[in-house]
């Protein structure tokens, strides 16, 4: 095998990163169309089975937006949004157990057993995982809009998590949530792996997407940023930059950061090897969101950001 190729590379650099890492947890989450490719799964899984050799424990999160859409066409149930943001009426609160946990869940446990993994599925509604409430009636860019049956995140209990990863199984939680009363709510996915990867003091929080990452243009993937500071990404989104599925992702892994995660970063699920590329090599995948002072704030010469010198 010609030693310059990229697995050979993460394998070199990876001694140095295996001790550093060890036992400290990953939560990763995993985009809904990524779920829903045969090829980008089997991808994901090995990735996985690798990191989970050298004992980094990982919570994985995942939603299934599409899914989801396509399900309610294919059953006649109206697809409402506002503000990019679904509309949940009882009927499409069915629609997604059906997808989240029927579908995308079940195939993606067994494509991490066949990878060598022991999976557990679950969702926020499980042993008192998310304490939820209905978000009620909210203005959205001055309308009055009732969410319907989704919830928002009051309080994470992160025990079961700790005991299925002590007992050697990997987690895997899908976005629906409840509460002590009985009730189940759809919830945004990257904002469950956010407070999930918050509550358990993550070492790192991982999005998986489409694109190579966070992209200066989202209509031309060479313009990656490899690292940006939350005040620039902030920045971004007020002047509309940042829009579409990277909104609600960047203001949630923000919330995150402000919550104590050091690190968090949006690689490719589509690419073999990027995740690897991001924990075994310096040069790392994707981009890097981070506080650190050593990137430099908006108004210093860089603006709080790095562009991909390739
Ligand atoms: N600046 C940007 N960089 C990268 N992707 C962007 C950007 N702006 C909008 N997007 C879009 O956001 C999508 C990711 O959000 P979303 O579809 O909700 O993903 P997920 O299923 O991973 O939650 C990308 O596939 C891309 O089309
Ligand atoms: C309330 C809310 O927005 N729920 C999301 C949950 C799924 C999700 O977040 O999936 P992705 O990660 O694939 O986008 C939805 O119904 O689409």
């Amino acid at each position: 095998m010609n030693p310059h190729t990229s697995p050979w590379r993460i394998l070199r650099s990876a001694a140095r990163y295996v001790a550093r890492f060890r036992d400290r947890i990953f939560v990763i989450k995993l985009g809904g169309e990524l779920l829903a490719d045969t090829g980008a799964r089997r991808q994901i899984a090995e990735q996985l089975a690798v990191l989970w050799r050298f004992s980094i424990p990982v919570v994985l999160v995942h939603g299934g937006g599409g899914e989801l859409d396509r399900f309610c066409g294919r059953a006649g149930i109206a697809v409402e949004k506002a503000a990019g943001r679904r509309i949940t009426s009882p009927a499409v609160l069915d629609a997604a157990k059906m997808s989240f946990i029927g579908r995308l869940q079940t195939d993606l446990l067994a494509e991490l057993r066949a990878a060598g993994l022991s999976p557990v599925g679950l969702s926020g509604v499980d042993a008192g995982l998310v304490g939820a409430r209905r978000r009620g009636p909210t203005t959205v860019d001055g309308r009055r809009v009732d969410f319907g049956e989704v919830g928002d995140i009051e309080s994470v209990n992160p025990d079961i998590l700790h005991q299925l990863l002590a007992a050697g199984h990997l987690p895997v939680v899908t976005s629906l949530t409840g509460n002590d009363a009985g009730e189940i709510f759809n919830t945004n996915a990257d904002t469950l792996a956010a407070e999930l990867a918050a509550a358990m003091g993550a070492e790192k929080l991982f999005y998986l997407l489409d694109q190579p990452g966070l992209l200066n243009d989202p209509a031309d993937p060479a313009s990656l940023i490899t690292e940006i500071h939350p005040e620039a990404l902030t920045a971004r989104i007020k002047d509309g930059r940042v829009a579409g599925g990277m909104r609600p992702k960047c203001e949630a892994l923000m919330r995150a950061l402000e919550q104590g995660v050091k690190r968090v970063h949006l690689i490719s699920g589509l690419r073999a090897d990027a995740l690897l590329e991001e924990v075994f090599t310096n040069e790392g995948s994707g981009t890097l969101v981070h506080a650190d002072a050593a990137l430099a704030m908006p108004g210093s010469p860089n603006g709080g950001e790095v562009a991909h010198a390739g």
